[in-house]
């Protein structure tokens, strides 16, 4: 049976050895957390990091080790203290998870933290390969493991991969900083499908594929030589019965609360203040070093409030090895110390500061005891705690302050929603929480609790994984129409046994990649070679047939006697022949386009005007892609407006927009060559749009080739320009 395997660098189990025991331990974070139970309800399989470093692992108990998780349906990646250190404290944790919380003062760009990122996602990767069976589905998960889906794609292309990312994707502005951001990128696109938590981070990362890989992106799909990429956003939601069932039996016995039981102590003698919570992992992301002074601002702005709020806060140690982290929990010990020092009373201690992890049941216990939840993260992926929280308050009392900067704000709209810089906005929220009516407060959480109760973790996983499965079927659909071996063979075997034979081929973009200056973009000896060997065969017709000048096609292909058709069928050079115009064609309109298409030069960057005898191009490959694409949307609508008069045409090629009489285009260029003639073979390969001309107009016993994965009307494609030399060596040595 086909199963799912999860991978994320941490195991929902995480192991530590106590009195020469392996010990057992939920993991803390929200990937594991939400992420739990989904495996619990799946047949398939989790690997990942056990906590435990090799040097750690005496040689007795490793087998004990093994046994322990897979008894969990895990399967442990062994790492040594070294690969933790540059991998998981380096380059995980100081340069990918402050330079995507655009903490970039934070972010450190070193070399050897750089390779050990990549050795160890090629040991997960190693693991991943090891348990792969056939039909088995991949999911990735998170910025920790970033290459993987690349290294399962190269030597399993059968196997469909998702990848999660469970933290902000950031702007290109920030994006574009890191070294090995096209690395980063191509490692993820070895997925077939990449989700993320909210739509920004999915367009930012879009954004980056784009301008730095340069693929085309359309809407949310990636066109890739060979293969579509799906981007999508789901928001992650939580195991809401889970929570909120705790609850319920936890309201049950309200006397069992460590808080009541405290307050029961009179270690504090202010059992009515309100309760105002605060969940995170010791993280800078978290904002908490902030919230504590909006709290002080808090009870300075409104002192009536002092010995009538507390704040309870708990910080989850976490990845204590990276010096910022170290230096914040100075900074919150302090913090806490000042404040309680500042205000304190007898009777009343403003903070009550946990520093450890919480089994759930205490969770439970703060979640439905405090009246208010104030999460202020300055970034965060999600923030599952605001969900948690609003899930535990079964009588739906309660309120939730959240941050603008959470994922979960964008699905939380109901909460107040601060920005976590600005103290007077919390301040004011703080007082508008504890001052909410129960009314309102209930009718906010019934709509946060509908769509938490809706939306949960199952559905969220559902979602990924049904996605998931239709990009297979995207994948046929490209499969169909790719050109296969035993349909090259019946090409090459009609070829063979034809008497008379032609050969439409187009230039750029298909015997030649694209170049960034068009110049540049002249035919090699080995090309050359090749079509005229091809031209030589006998009864064999090779014609170029493209959207440049005659000039440099003449001056290109001057020692190669083809024919050669120039601007798209305006100009013909027939074998041994000289150019000439095969209609009769004006260019009194190219004074007034001119200056229309210079005006769109001087305000678009990296464009420039091409200048032909019948037709004028505007180039925009070397300009930023989605100012390119407006401007080129711009500029046709201008142009189109003004052609409808002048029977000019606007053809929308690859990366530039060509304006010419309407009349032309290669569809006629072909159909006129072949007029009257008897080709029993008939071929035309071409990559863009002004191709398409040619695929329809051909009989439809024509092979008809497109170079590159789109929409088309050929019959079928081959991936790039090298897969086009492979095919003329065939004709070559046909
Ligand atoms: O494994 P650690 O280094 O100890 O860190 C714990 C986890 O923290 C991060 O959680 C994120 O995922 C949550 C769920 O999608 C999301 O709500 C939150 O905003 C994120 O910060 C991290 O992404 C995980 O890989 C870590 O395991
Ligand atoms: O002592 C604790 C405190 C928190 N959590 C859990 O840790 C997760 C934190 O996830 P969140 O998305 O809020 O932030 P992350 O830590 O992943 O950045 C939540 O599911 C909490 O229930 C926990 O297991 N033990
Ligand atoms: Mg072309």
């Amino acid at each position: 049976m086909s199963k799912t395997i999860i991978i994320s660098n941490r195991l929902p189990l995480q192991l530590q050895i106590d009195n020469k025991k392996i010990k057992a331990t939920p993991s803390v974070g929200g990937l594991a957390t939400g992420m739990k139970s989904v495996h619990r309800d799946s047949n398939g399989i989790w690997i990942g990091w056990t906590g435990l470093t090799e040097e750690e692992i005496p040689a007795d108990l490793r087998d004990e080790v093994v046994d322990a998780t897979i008894k969990e349906q895990c399967v442990p990646v062994s790492l040594s203290e070294e690969d933790i250190d540059g991998f998981y404290y380096g380059f995980s944790n100081r340069t990918i998870w402050p330079l995507f919380h655009y903490f970039m003062e934070y972010t450190e760009f070193e070399k050897e933290s750089w390779q050990s990122y990549v050795e160890v996602n090629e040991k997960y990767a190693e693991v991943v390969l090891d348990n792969i069976e056939e039909g088995d589905t991949v999911w990735v998960h998170d910025y920790q493991l970033m290459l993987l889906p690349a290294l399962i794609k190269k030597e399993r292309p059968d196997v469909q991969i998702g990848f999660f990312l469970h933290i902000p994707f950031p702007s290109y502005e920030v994006f574009r900083t890191l070294p090995w951001r096209e690395e980063i990128l191509k490692g993820l696109l070895g997925s077939d499908l990449i989700g993320f938590h909210t739509y920004d981070y999915q367009r930012h990362f879009l954004s980056s594929v784009s301008r730095i890989l340069r693929h085309e992106v359309s809407f949310n799909e990636i066109t890739l030589k060979d293969r579509i990429v799906t981007v999508n956003s789901y928001p992650m939601g939580i195991d809401y019965d889970k929570f909120s069932e705790a609850a319920a039996k936890h309201d049950a016995a309200k006397n069992q609360s460590e808080l009541q039981r405290r307050l029961d102590l009179h270690i504090d003698s202010t059992p009515d203040a309100k309760m105002i919570l605060s969940i995170d992992r010791l993280d800078y992301s978290k904002g908490i070093a902030n919230r504590i002074r909006a709290y002080e601002y808090f009870l300075e702005k409104y002192p009536e409030f002092k010995e009538k709020v507390r704040l309870v806060m708990l910080a989850v140690p976490s990845r204590s090895n990276v010096p910022q982290y170290q230096l914040l929990k100075k900074e919150v010990d302090e913090l806490v110390g000042r404040i309680n020092g500042k205000f304190a009373s007898v009777s009343w201690t403003p903070i009550w500061y946990f520093y450890r992890s919480m089994p759930f049941e205490n969770l439970i216990d703060l979640y439905t005891t405090c009246e208010v939840a104030l999460l202020t993260p300055i970034r965060d992926g999600m923030n599952l705690v605001a969900k948690e929280y609003v899930a535990t308050r079964t009588d739906k009392k309660g309120v939730l302050i959240l941050s603008e900067m959470a994922g979960a704000a964008q699905e939380m709209s109901e909460a107040l929603i601060i920005n976590p810089n600005n103290f007077e906005e919390i301040a004011d929220a703080l007082k508008q929480a504890i001052e909410m009516p129960e009314a309102e407060q209930i009718k906010r959480n019934k709509f946060l609790q509908k769509r938490l109760k809706r939306y949960n973790v199952e559905k969220w996983a559902n979602d990924f994984m049904t996605s998931l499965k239709d990009t297979a079927h995207k994948s046929d659909i490209v499969k169909a129409i790719r050109m296969r071996a035993d349909q090259e063979d019946e090409m090459f075997d009609a070829y063979k046994k034809a008497d008379k034979r032609i050969l439409f081929l187009d230039y750029d973009g298909t015997l030649r990649a694209f170049v960034n200056n068009p110049e540049d973009a002249s035919p090699d000896d080995d090309l050359l070679e090749l079509v005229r060997t091809i031209h030589n065969q006998e009864n064999t017709e090779v014609v170029i047939i493209s959207g440049r000048d005659r000039h440099t096609l003449g001056t290109w292909w001057q020692d190669v006697p083809i024919t050669l058709i120039a601007e798209h069928g305006v100009w013909k050079r027939p074998v041994g022949g000289e150019w000439a115009v095969t209609e009769n064609l004006k260019n009194d309109w190219m004074d007034t386009v001119r200056p229309i298409l210079e005006k769109f030069v001087d305000r678009t960057a990296g464009t420039f005007i091409e200048e032909k005898n019948y037709s004028l191009a505007w180039h925009y490959r070397n300009a930023d892609p989605d100012l390119g694409e407006k401007r080129a949307s711009e500029l046709s609508n201008v142009l189109k407006e003004l052609s409808a008069n002048n029977e000019l045409g606007v053809l929308d090629g690859n990366k530039v927009l060509e304006i010419k009489d309407s009349t032309i285009h290669k569809g006629k260029a072909v159909t006129k060559h072949i007029f009257g003639k008897d080709y029993s073979f008939k071929f035309a390969i071409g990559d863009d749009w002004t191709d398409e001309f040619m695929f329809q107009d051909l009989p439809d016993d024509a092979f008809t080739i497109k170079v590159g994965l789109q929409k088309t009307a050929a019959k079928y494609y081959v991936d790039d320009t090298e897969r086009v030399r492979d095919l003329l060596k065939k004709f070559a040595a046909s």
